[in-house]
């Protein structure tokens, strides 16, 4: 049921294939078969229609012997005789002048054969070597008596044929399923798997491994999926390349911002011209420090330093060598300095130091040495020698809870006052 449902209605190609084929075939079988069967009805009327003339020659002797004698009887019983034979359907006979003497036929006019044919033989007597016409005998078959004949060698055509036809029918199915319908659900499926799994690396392999159209077709196949996997490696490779580049831009790049926002953090941070902490970072770091002083209950000192008469400075030598005495002078006080110990530069000639840890005595020997190291320095600028000297107040934050600001007042007033004292002093 299953094959007639697919031979009605084919779901693949293959199927389609094999109901052309198959039809194809059966029309021709049809054909041949009824070209057979045609040769054969033919050849069964003439070899009828041979017996019957056989039979003409039998019976036209009595037949004229009866109709010389007018032998109502023997006529009768011939004719009843020849009727009852199987091959005929009737017998007519006329007499010398073409009338109608005896008709007689097997059927009824309702059950008269499609086909009727005859012979027709001349009735006559012989009489001192002359013949004498008498009439005619016509005797009548019927296609039905062909078809009787030939339906027995029709039967066998038909069985044969319906045998070859049958035969050759699953002979077609298995062969189309075996070397087209199975490799092609197999290259379906597995062009299938690798459309699912996106899976370009697969490899169409097929379990019949004969060489024909389907292997040339899964070779292409196969060599399809090579050149798209050797393209998308390809891609890989260079969406990789391109990514590598990428990072390798974005971290150079990076590494430049970083060295550029620590450039930003130091100017942000340090005097342009000295290097050393701005006034800004300078009271933020020793605010810091101050309460951790405080916090340690440990002491800590502001020494706050104005170099003397700089103006001068700057008039007589110039502002340029007025800057590298400014830088002179923290190169100076640099190498009395701890690491722990903070520099900035507070305004334009005024520097400060913050020392944590430090008492008013310790603050003021260092002070002093300061005071004494730039009072006894010179600088030689285009062959001019720079000597200058520095003013310094000391606060100390001691154990009293002193704010920076606070400090940095009370060392300012300290540096006036040793200002007022003449310059080039240390007041605490
Ligand atoms: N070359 C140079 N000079 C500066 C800079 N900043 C400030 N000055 C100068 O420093 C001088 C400070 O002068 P004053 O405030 O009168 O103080 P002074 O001459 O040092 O006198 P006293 O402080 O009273 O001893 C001014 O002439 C400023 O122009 C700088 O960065 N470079």
């Amino acid at each position: 049921m299953l094959v007639f449902s697919t031979f009605i209605r084919p779901k693949n190609l293959s199927q389609k294939m094999m109901r052309v084929i198959f039809s194809i075939y059966l029309g021709v079988t049809c054909l041949i078969t009824g070209i057979q069967f045609l040769t054969e009805y033919l050849k069964t009327q003439d070899s009828i229609l041979s017996e019957l003339k056989q039979l003409e020659e039998t019976v036209r002797e009595p037949i004229s012997s009866s109709l010389w004698q007018y032998n109502q009887n023997q006529l009768g019983v011939l004719v009843a005789g020849l009727i009852k034979m199987p091959i005929i359907e009737g017998v007519d006979i006329f007499d010398k002048h073409a009338q109608t003497m005896i008709s007689k036929r097997s059927f009824t006019p309702v059950s008269a054969p499609t086909s009727i044919f005859d012979t027709k033989a001349d009735l006559s007597w012989t009489l001192n070597d002359q013949q004498i016409f008498l009439g005619s005998l016509v005797l009548y078959s019927s296609s039905e008596v062909v078809l009787d004949r030939v339906l027995f060698g029709f039967s066998l055509i038909a069985i044969t044929a319906i045998i070859k036809l049958s035969v050759l029918f699953w002979l077609f199915i298995w062969a189309f399923d075996r070397y087209l319908a199975r490799p092609l659900k197999e290259l379906m499926s597995q062009v299938n798997e690798v459309q699912l799994n996106q899976d370009v690396s697969k490899r169409i392999i097929l379990s019949n491994t004969d060489s024909n159209e389907l292997s040339q077709l899964q070779n292409h196949m196969n060599m399809m999926l090579s050149a798209i996997e050797k393209d998308q490696q390809q891609l890989l490779e260079d969406e990789q390349a391109k990514r590598n580049w990428l990072e390798m831009a974005v971290a150079k790049r990076t590494e430049e911002l970083q060295i550029l926002n620590e450039k930003l953090k130091i100017l942000a941070k340090n005097d342009s011209l000295t290097g050393i902490l701005n006034r800004g970072s300078f009271f933020e770091a020793a605010e810091h420090l101050l309460l951790l002083s405080q916090r340690r209950e440990s002491p800590a000192s502001f020494i706050l330093m104005d170099l003397d008469n700089f103006k001068i400075v700057n008039d007589t030598f110039g502002h340029f060598s007025g800057d590298k005495v400014l830088i002179h002078f923290t190169h100076t006080i640099h190498t009395f300095l701890r690491e722990s110990d903070l520099f900035g530069r507070l305004g334009g000639e005024e520097f400060g130091i913050f020392l944590s840890d430090t008492g008013i005595d310790d603050a003021y020997q260092l002070a002093d040495k300061l005071r004494h190291a730039i009072s006894n320095s010179a600088l030689e600028i285009d062959g001019e020698t720079i000597t200058y000297t520095v003013s310094i107040g000391i606060e100390s934050s001691e154990l009293k809870n002193i704010s920076i600001d606070e400090l940095f007042k009370s060392a300012d007033s300290k540096l006036y006052g040793a200002k007022d004292k003449g310059r080039n002093y240390v007041e605490r």
